[in-house]
C-alpha cells in the first residue's frame, strides 16, 4: 500500500472533548478503540482556550498589562494542572519547563509591543497536540506530534494544495498515530496564519482530502445532526444520515453543528465524513454522505439578530471571502431582481465596508427561522409556517422560499416554546418508519392482512412503510416499501434467499428515521439477532419467546442496551396471545401495587386441549386439530412438554423483576418424557403412548371429582418465589375447571387485589387475536416514539 492510502480515518476532537484531564482520558480510550496507525487525531484548543487568548489579545492591543498578566497566569494554571494530571514525573517535568518558557515568551513578547495575533492564538492547539501525544505514548501507543504549520501552507490567503500534499506525504508518519493541530497553517514566509472559525472541522477534512482518507469522525459534544436544536426542543430528531447539500444548507442557515466551509474538501470525494459524540462512545452518529445517497430531511433551524442586505453584483467569490473575513457561513439569495446576503447584525459593518458602496442594508435586527425540506413539500410547509407564525401573533417581515427551504424573518424572537410548536406541526410530521416483519406463518400472514388498514391510522405524525419480510429461508427487501396488499406476488418474483449477514445490512442502509423489527417467527436463532439489531437502532416487537426468556445475562444486557438507546421492547402476546396481560402488570406495579401471586392457564393449546378432551376422542388427534387451527407452537410438542407455559411464567416473573432462569421454574409434562425425543413423525408413530398417558391422569382426576388442567403458579412470599407449571387435577366448581376451550385465564393476586383477585380471562391463542395483539404493540410503540 502507498502512502496515499496509508490514512485510514482523520479523526478530530473539539475543545470541549478536551476541556478535562479526564475529557482526555476519554478521548484517549476512543483513540486506542477507533485508531489504527497511520491515521491522523486532529484537536483543538482545550476548553476555553482559545477565547483566553482571543482576550489576552485584546488586552494586549488595549495595552493593559495587568490584563494580559493575569491571563498568562490563568493559561498557566489550567495547563499547568492538565499536565499534572494526566503525565507520569519525568516527562511532566520537560512539559511543564516548555510550557513557561513558552508562557514567559509571551510576557516578554507583550511587554516589547511584538505579540503577534496568530502565533499567539496558535498556542492553544499546541499545547493540546503536544499533550495527548505525550499521554497516548505514555499509554505505550504510537503517536507522534504534527504541527499543520508544517503540512498546510498558504500563499495570499489561497491554500497550496500541489504543496500541501507533498508535504503531507512527507511527513505523516504511516506507522504511528499522527496528533496534529487543528485552526492552524503557516503563510509561503513561514508565519503562522489561523483558518478560521470552526478551524479545526477544516483542518481535519482539508488533511483527509490531502491523504486520500477513508473517512473523518467529527468527535464532539452533541450526538450528531438533529432535526431542531435538541436543547431547545426535546422531540428534536437525530438524522443516521443527511446529505452534504443539506449540511452547507443548514451550515449557512443558522444550525451550528457543522461550517459550510469544513464540507468544501470533500467535494468530489468519497470520503466519508461522521459527527459523533465523544461524550456517549455508544450513541450512534450521523453520517454527512454524498448528494443522491439518501433522501432530503426535515429541519428547523433559528436566526438571531441578523440583517438583510442587497449586495449589487455578489458573485460567488466574494461570498466565500466575506465569510472568511469574519468567520461565520453566510447565506445569499435572489429576490425580484435583487441579490441578498444574510449577515449576523455585529458583523454589518465589516461586510458593508468590504462591498465597498456595494451594499444596502435592506432590513435589520431580524429574528427568525428556516424550514428545510425535500423540494416537493416546500411549498406546503411554508403555507403552514405562515399560519402557525400567525396563530402564535408572529408577522414575519421577510420571506423566502428557496431550493429546498423557506426562509421567515421576523422581529420578535422564535422562543424554543414556538420553536417546538413548529417542530411538532412541521418535521415531526415528515417521519418515516420501517417496518421489517420477520415470521410469515400461522400469525404472520394475518398480520400483514392486517397491516393494509392499519397502516393509515396507526399514527398522525410518522409514514409507516413495509420494508422488510423474512421467512426462514428467503427475504424479500424493498427499502421503499412492499405493497402491503400484493406482498405475495411481490415475494414470489423478487425474494431472496436469507442469510443474517445481508438482512442486517439491508437495516443497516436504511434512511428512515425510526426502525421496527416485528419478530412472528418461533425461532431461537432469530431472536439471537436482537443485540445486533437494536445496535441498528431497530425497536422490537416479538410474539416470539426465545429473547424474553433467553439467560438472564444476555436478557439483562439486551434490556440495557435497549434502555441506553432509547429503543423500545413490546412482547405483550408473548404471554396470552391477544390479552393484555403485560400492560396490567405494568400498570398495577406502575401505580405502585405489590403483585403476590399469579396463578392460572397460560396456553391456549394446552386449555383447549384439556378442555376438549372428554375420552370420546383421541388425544393425539386433538393435537393435529390444535395444530391446523394455529394454535399450537410449529412442533406442538413445545406446547405439550410445558416448556412454552414454563417461558410464559418466566416473562410474567421478569415483568414484576423477580430474577429467574428458565430452569428456575419448576415443570412437569403433559406427555411422556420419551416423546420429546425424535422427529415429529417418530411422535406420530408414538402416539398411542400419549393418548394412554392422558388416559391415565384423566382417569385420575375424575376419581378426585376433578378435571385435567395444566396450570402455572408463580408466588411471591416474603421474598420466596414459587415457580412452577404442570399438571393439575382442578376442582369441577373451579374457574381453571371451567375455561372456554382455548381461554387462558390470570388469577392475579396483589396487595390491593389481595381476598377478590383480578382476573383476566379470553382467548390465549389463535392467528387472529394474536396478529391483533402484535398491532396493539405497533400502536404502543408509534405513540410513544419521539
Ligand atoms: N399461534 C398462536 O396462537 C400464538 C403464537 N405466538 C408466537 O408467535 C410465533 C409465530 O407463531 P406461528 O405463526 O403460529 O408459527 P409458524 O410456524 O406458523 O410461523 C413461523 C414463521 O417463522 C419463520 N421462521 C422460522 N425460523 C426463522 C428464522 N430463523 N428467521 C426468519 N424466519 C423464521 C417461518 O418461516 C414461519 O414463516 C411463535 O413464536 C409463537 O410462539 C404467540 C402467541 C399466540
Ligand atoms: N402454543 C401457544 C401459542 C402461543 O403462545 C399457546 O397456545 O400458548
Amino acid at each position: 500500500m502507498d502512502w496515499y492510502n496509508m490514512v485510514n480515518c482523520v479523526h478530530k476532537f473539539g475543545g470541549s472533548s478536551l476541556g478535562s484531564a479526564e475529557r482526555y482520558q476519554s478521548v484517549a480510550k476512543i483513540i486506542l478503540g477507533h485508531t489504527q496507525l497511520g491515521d491522523c487525531v486532529v484537536v483543538s484548543a482545550s476548553g476555553k482556550t482559545t477565547d483566553t487568548l482571543v482576550t489576552l489579545w485584546q488586552s494586549y492591543q488595549q495595552k493593559d498589562t495587568q490584563a494580559v498578566a493575569d491571563i498568562v497566569l490563568q493559561l498557566s494554571n489550567h495547563q499547568g494542572d492538565l499536565i499534572e494530571q494526566l503525565l507520569r514525573a519525568d516527562v511532566k517535568r520537560n512539559a511543564l519547563h516548555t510550557l513557561n518558557e513558552e508562557l514567559n515568551l509571551i510576557a516578554e513578547l507583550a511587554q516589547n509591543g511584538q505579540l503577534q495575533e496568530s502565533a499567539l492564538l496558535a498556542h492553544g492547539e499546541l499545547w493540546s497536540a503536544r499533550l495527548l501525544a505525550a499521554y497516548l505514548q505514555q499509554l505505550n501507543v504510537e503517536a507522534c506530534l504534527q504541527d499543520a504549520r508544517n503540512l498546510f501552507i498558504l500563499n495570499d490567503g489561497q491554500l497550496l494544495h500541489a504543496q500541501n500534499i507533498q508535504q503531507c506525504s512527507e511527513l505523516i508518519a504511516s506507522n504511528k498515530i499522527n496528533v496534529v493541530t487543528g485552526f492552524i497553517a503557516s503563510n509561503s514566509l513561514g508565519d503562522t496564519v489561523t483558518l478560521g472559525r470552526n478551524g479545526s472541522d477544516y483542518s481535519a477534512t482539508l488533511l483527509a482530502s490531502y491523504c486520500n482518507a477513508k473517512h473523518v469522525s467529527i468527535w464532539t459534544d452533541t450526538q450528531g445532526i438533529f432535526s431542531a436544536d435538541p436543547r431547545k426542543v426535546n422531540k428534536a430528531i437525530k438524522y443516521a444520515k443527511v446529505c452534504r447539500g443539506q449540511a452547507n444548507l443548514l451550515a449557512r442557515l443558522g444550525n451550528p453543528v457543522l461550517h459550510a466551509k469544513t464540507l468544501s474538501p470533500l467535494k468530489n470525494t468519497d470520503i466519508k465524513l461522521a459527527v459523533r459524540s465523544s461524550y456517549d462512545v455508544q450513541a450512534s452518529q450521523t453520517d454527512i454522505v454524498k448528494e443522491g445517497c439518501v433522501k432530503q430531511k426535515r429541519f428547523i433551524t433559528t436566526l438571531q439578530n441578523v440583517d438583510l442586505l442587497v449586495i449589487e453584483g455578489l458573485s460567488e467569490g466574494e461570498v466565500t471571502h466575506v465569510s472568511q473575513l469574519i468567520q461565520h457561513s453566510l447565506h445569499h439569495f435572489s429576490q425580484n431582481g435583487d441579490t441578498y446576503l444574510v449577515v449576523p447584525a455585529a458583523s454589518t459593518y465589516q461586510v458593508v465596508s468590504y462591498f465597498a458602496g456595494r451594499a444596502n442594508i435592506s432590513e435589520s435586527n431580524l429574528n427568525g427561522c428556516a424550514v428545510l425540506a425535500p423540494e416537493q413539500d416546500v411549498n406546503t410547509l411554508a403555507l403552514h409556517a405562515l399560519d402557525l407564525l400567525n396563530l402564535q401573533s408572529i408577522q414575519p417581515r421577510f420571506v423566502h422560499q428557496g431550493d429546498g427551504y423557506v426562509l421567515l424573518l421576523t422581529d420578535q424572537l422564535i422562543d424554543s416554546d414556538i420553536l417546538s410548536i413548529l417542530h411538532d406541526k412541521l418535521i415531526n410530521k415528515g417521519q418515516e418508519v420501517a417496518l421489517i416483519v420477520a415470521g410469515l406463518g400461522n400469525v404472520g400472514e394475518v398480520f400483514i392482512e392486517q397491516l393494509s388498514t392499519q397502516l393509515d391510522r396507526l399514527s398522525d405524525n410518522f409514514s409507516v412503510k413495509l420494508v422488510g419480510l423474512v421467512r426462514s429461508t428467503q427475504m424479500l427487501f424493498n427499502a421503499s416499501g412492499i405493497n402491503t396488499v400484493q406482498w405475495k406476488t411481490q415475494w414470489q418474483h423478487e425474494a431472496n434467499n436469507y442469510n443474517e449477514h445481508d438482512l442486517l445490512s439491508a437495516i443497516n442502509e436504511l434512511d428512515y428515521e425510526h426502525k421496527v423489527v416485528v419478530d412472528i417467527t418461533a425461532s431461537e436463532k432469530f431472536s439471537a439477532l436482537y443485540t445486533d439489531l437494536v445496535e441498528r437502532n431497530c425497536h422490537l416487537i416479538s410474539a416470539n419467546k426465545y429473547a424474553g426468556t433467553a439467560p438472564t445475562i444476555w436478557y439483562e444486557s439486551l434490556c440495557k442496551s435497549i434502555t441506553e438507546k432509547n429503543l423500545h421492547w413490546r412482547y405483550n402476546t408473548s404471554v396470552g396471545a391477544g390479552l393484555p396481560i403485560n400492560f396490567a402488570l405494568a400498570d398495577l406495579q406502575n401505580s405502585g401495587d405489590k403483585i403476590t401471586r399469579i396463578e392460572g392457564v397460560f396456553s391456549g393449546t394446552l386449555s383447549w386441549l384439556c378442555s376438549k378432551y372428554d375420552g370420546s376422542k383421541a388425544f393425539s388427534d386433538l393435537v393435529l386439530e390444535a395444530q391446523n387451527m394455529g394454535f399450537t407452537e410449529p412442533d406442538p410438542r413445545e406446547d405439550l412438554s410445558g416448556r412454552d407455559m414454563q417461558r410464559k411464567l418466566l416473562i410474567l416473573a421478569r415483568e414484576l423483576g423477580i430474577k429467574l432462569d428458565l430452569d428456575d421454574i419448576a415443570l412437569s409434562a403433559l406427555m411422556p418424557d420419551e416423546l420429546a425425543q425424535g422427529s415429529w413423525n417418530d411422535f406420530i408413530d408414538q402416539k398411542d403412548q400419549l393418548d394412554e398417558f392422558i388416559k391415565a391422569h384423566a382417569h385420575k382426576a375424575q376419581l378426585e371429582n376433578s378435571v385435567l388442567r395444566y396450570t402455572g403458579l408463580l408466588e411471591i412470599n416474603q421474598g420466596k418465589v414459587t415457580a412452577k407449571v404442570g399438571i393439575s387435577y382442578v376442582a369441577k366448581g373451579n374457574a381453571l375447571a371451567n375455561l372456554t376451550p382455548g381461554d387462558n385465564i390470570f388469577v392475579i393476586n396483589s396487595q390491593w387485589y389481595s381476598d377478590n383477585a383480578l382476573v383476566i380471562q379470553g382467548p390465549g391463542a389463535g392467528k387472529e387475536v394474536t396478529a391483533a395483539g402484535i398491532h396493539s404493540d405497533l400502536y404502543w410503540l408509534m405513540q410513544n416514539l419521539k
